[in-house]
């Protein structure tokens, strides 16, 4: 960090009226005033802020108060919001139109730019959210296989189709919900859910079941209960083992890839390969878009080759491929050098102000994403030393390793640290059991002013009773 960045003025954004009448009157025609449940500030309190723009890694909420955003969109902000080129290539696109429900150009560049990055993608299809690509995975997996059982596990959020809803992270998991309503017992029935990071409850699944299990369905690592990476072994083992059965691996890539790192998870860990893979957010460069992936010989199950039924209006939609193909080809090198650097800065400086601050800790990492669990009890230097992947963790905390261990964390530390953060200009993700999220934009005066907001966090924080 240059020693030139001074600190900058303190921000009050503490009130925000505006966004408060905002959300009164969203709520009277849009149920619960949000469009998707993790908008909503219930685990956190407070108002939500109505955001009008973004620009590189600040937004501006509808009070007029900037913000550092730790949240880019859920994800799909890689090089910072509105970036010129993408920003460009939208507007490029938009002049021809909006969409034809036909083929175009860009769509096979857009492809051949996965391919290119993910080289067991072999084939590709376009959706427009990520909810769409597991579930069409998982549809070519039963096809292929002609077996009904699937399995996910716990804390692990893949969208929200019927069979994904069990013991799902994100917005379930900030919720407290262990499902949803509305799913059929005879839906429920067909996926099992195990603890992560649990080789032998695997082993015991394909030992009940191995003869119809059709799938298992993973986070590449998981980054919806906070970020918990596989264990050292885990992703190998497990395609080994479903391989063994005559099941498919489903590596649900739509949060980390190409934002861990340039081939997502999957390029970091260097683990296993996957049959089907799963990409969005980034992807589709803030509008949706989404693809899945995977075999030549499974994909082409999908119609009009095989007899996989899949399709969709705006599938493939041209702004959407567009600003796709601006973000991955803007995601160069540098960019990934940047979002590193950040990643590792905020990581650091987080972690020294609650240690100094006595709020026990643990920020656990996938690549470039992270976040950060508050621990129950005082600080103890026990805590840390090696995450789930072996690598080395920050922290004062024992590393989380599964849902159970998530749900343990210290949720009000969280709540009490993101209003002090929001109140002194940072905004991150309004629940404790979700990745923090930087772009490469985020250059040192963002830092800077991360920094300066941390000291009045990490004591609110601390003014919270050990569990
Ligand atoms: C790993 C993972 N899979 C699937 C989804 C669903 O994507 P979407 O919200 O675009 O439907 C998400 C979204 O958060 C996700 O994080
Ligand atoms: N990590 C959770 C998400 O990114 C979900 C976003 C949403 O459902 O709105």
């Amino acid at each position: 960090m240059s020693a030139h960045i001074s600190a900058p003025a303190p921000v009050s954004a503490g009130s925000a009226p505006v966004s408060a009448g905002l959300a009164a009157r969203a709520s009277q025609v849009i149920v619960g005033g949000v469009n998707s449940p993790v908008r909503d500030f219930g685990s956190v309190g407070g108002t939500p802020r109505f955001f009008v723009k973004g620009r590189g890694a600040w937004v501006t909420c509808a009070d007029g108060h900037d913000y550092v955003d730790l949240v880019a969109a859920w994800g799909p902000a890689l090089l910072g919001h509105a970036h010129p080129d993408v920003i460009a290539a939208v507007q490029q696109a938009a002049a021809q139109g909006l969409g034809f429900g036909a083929s175009h150009p860009l769509e096979a560049e857009l492809a051949e730019e996965i391919t290119a990055r993910v080289p067991h993608a072999e084939r590709l299809r376009f959706v427009s959210t990520g909810t769409e690509a597991t579930m069409t995975a998982i549809r070519i997996a039963r096809a292929a296989t002609g077996r009904p059982l699937i399995v996910k596990f716990a804390g692990h959020y893949h969208g929200h189709s019927d069979g994904l809803l069990a013991a799902a992270g994100s917005g379930l998991a900030t919720l407290g919900l262990p499902g949803s309503a509305g799913v059929t017992p005879e839906t429920a029935g067909q996926t099992i859910v195990l603890p992560y990071n649990d080789l032998g409850a695997l082993e015991e699944a394909f030992a009940s079941h191995g003869d119809q299990i059709a799938t298992v369905i993973t986070e590449a690592a998981a980054c919806n209960m906070g970020v918990v990476p596989p264990a050292a072994g885990f992703t190998a083992a497990l395609t080994e083992l479903c391989h063994r059965h005559g099941a498919l691996v489903i590596s649900d890539e739509v949060l980390t890839g190409f934002r861990s790192g340039p081939a997502g998870y999957w390029g970091v860990e260097q683990a296993a390969t996957p049959d089907l893979v799963t990409f969005g957010k980034v992807v589709g460069g803030g509008l949706p878009l989404a693809a899945v992936g995977g075999r030549a010989s499974l994909m082409e199950l999908l119609a009009p080759m095989g007899p996989v039924y899949q399709g969709g209006t705006l599938s493939g939609n041209p702004v959407a491929v567009a600003a796709g193909l601006a973000t991955l080809r803007g995601a160069d090198d540098a960019a990934y050098a940047r979002l590193a650097a950040a990643s590792e800065q905020v990581q650091a400086m987080v972690s020294a102000a609650l240690t100094e601050a006595g709020v026990a800790h643990v920020v656990q990492t996938a690549g470039t994403l992270f976040s950060v669990f508050f621990g129950r009890g005082e600080v103890s230097a026990a805590g840390a030393g090696a995450g789930a992947a072996g690598e080395p963790t920050l922290g004062t905390a024992a590393p989380v390793l599964d849902y159970a261990t998530a749900q343990a964390q210290h949720t009000d530390r969280y709540r009490a640290f993101f209003t002090a953060m929001l109140e002194n200009g940072v905004s991150l993700p309004p629940s404790p059991f979700e990745a923090w999220f930087v772009t490469a934009a985020h250059d040192e005066a963002a830092l800077a002013h991360i920094r300066a907001a941390l000291p009045a966090a990490a004591a609110a924080a601390a003014a919270v009773p050990a569990l």
